[in-house]
């Protein structure tokens, strides 16, 4: 079976800086995987060639087995900074990623609604991004992002600004979503406990030169528990992330 994201040997370089060396990494169709790394590990930069915006120095990032020669709409991105048009409305916003293409005016309308509405922002579809909170604004983006459909989610720390609270809100909207789209979704975090709660897999690079150190599975049975964070396999996945980290935070120190 072909990967839905491959990346063979991609080494990328800015001038005499090496970001990522030698990076192979296959993500099956519909995985959650996190990626975590120290500072400066690479890890916006291997998003980045995911997303078109950026090209290998040398090998190759392959989606359904064809090379990615720029951005597409096979691909969504949501990074921190919510980039919201000030002056479109909500549901303008959503609406911005379906023109061009094929829908109606009402057709855009109905459908920037019902990803509002996915995202739990029924209700504010009027509203200018001024009028929402951070999470508010952070979850228009992901609608405008999962609203054209695209096959993957590239996501860029969409979370670090965000209070805890809001924070574990949209993680868990998040998982809920990926479940119900069967996204294959990258999500970059330097909160070990975001990577460990969202991905079913976690990839850590190591710091800089970004190489792959590990991927881990994650398992946390029994999804159901109401305190799902302090349940036993949790934390020895968190455990095990950390430690993993630590080593690579240690050495760059
Ligand atoms: N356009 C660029 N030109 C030159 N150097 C760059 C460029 N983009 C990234 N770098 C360098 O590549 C390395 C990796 O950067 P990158 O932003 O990918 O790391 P990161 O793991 O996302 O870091 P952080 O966790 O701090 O966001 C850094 O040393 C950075 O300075």
């Amino acid at each position: 079976m072909t990967a839905k994201i491959s990346l063979r040997s991609v080494t990328k370089t800015f001038d005499t800086l090496t970001a990522l060396d030698d990076v192979s990494l296959d993500i099956e169709d519909g995985t959650f995987l996190s990626l975590v790394g120290p500072s400066g590990s690479g890890k916006s930069t291997l998003l980045d060639l995911l997303g078109g915006l950026a090209k290998p120095t040398s090998g190759e990032v392959l989606i359904d087995g064809k090379p990615v020669t720029g951005p597409g709409l096979d691909r969504g991105v949501v990074f921190q900074q919510y980039a919201l048009f000030p002056w479109r409305t909500a549901r303008a916003n959503v609406e911005f990623g379906l023109e061009g293409g094929t829908l109606t005016k009402r057709q855009r309308a109905e459908r920037a609604r019902e990803f509002l509405d996915l995202v739990g922002l029924s209700g504010f579809e009027e509203h200018l991004p001024h009028q929402l909170s951070g999470g508010m604004k952070q979850r228009v983006a992901i609608a405008r992002s999962l609203a054209y459909d695209p096959d993957v989610l590239l996501m860029d720390e969409p979370y670090a600004a965000l209070d805890s609270q809001t924070r574990e809100l949209l993680q868990e909207e998040l998982r809920r979503i990926w479940q119900r789209t069967g996204k294959t979704i990258v999500f970059i975090t330097h909160s070990i406990e975001e990577a460990v709660y969202l991905g079913q897999k976690v990839a850590v690079l190591t710091s800089r030169p970004g190489r792959l150190k590990d991927v881990v599975d994650i398992d946390l049975g029994d999804r159901s528990n109401d305190d799902l964070r302090s349940a036993p396999a949790f934390v020895a996945h968190r455990h095990r992330l950390w430690e993993l980290l630590h080593d690579e935070i240690r050495r760059a120190a």
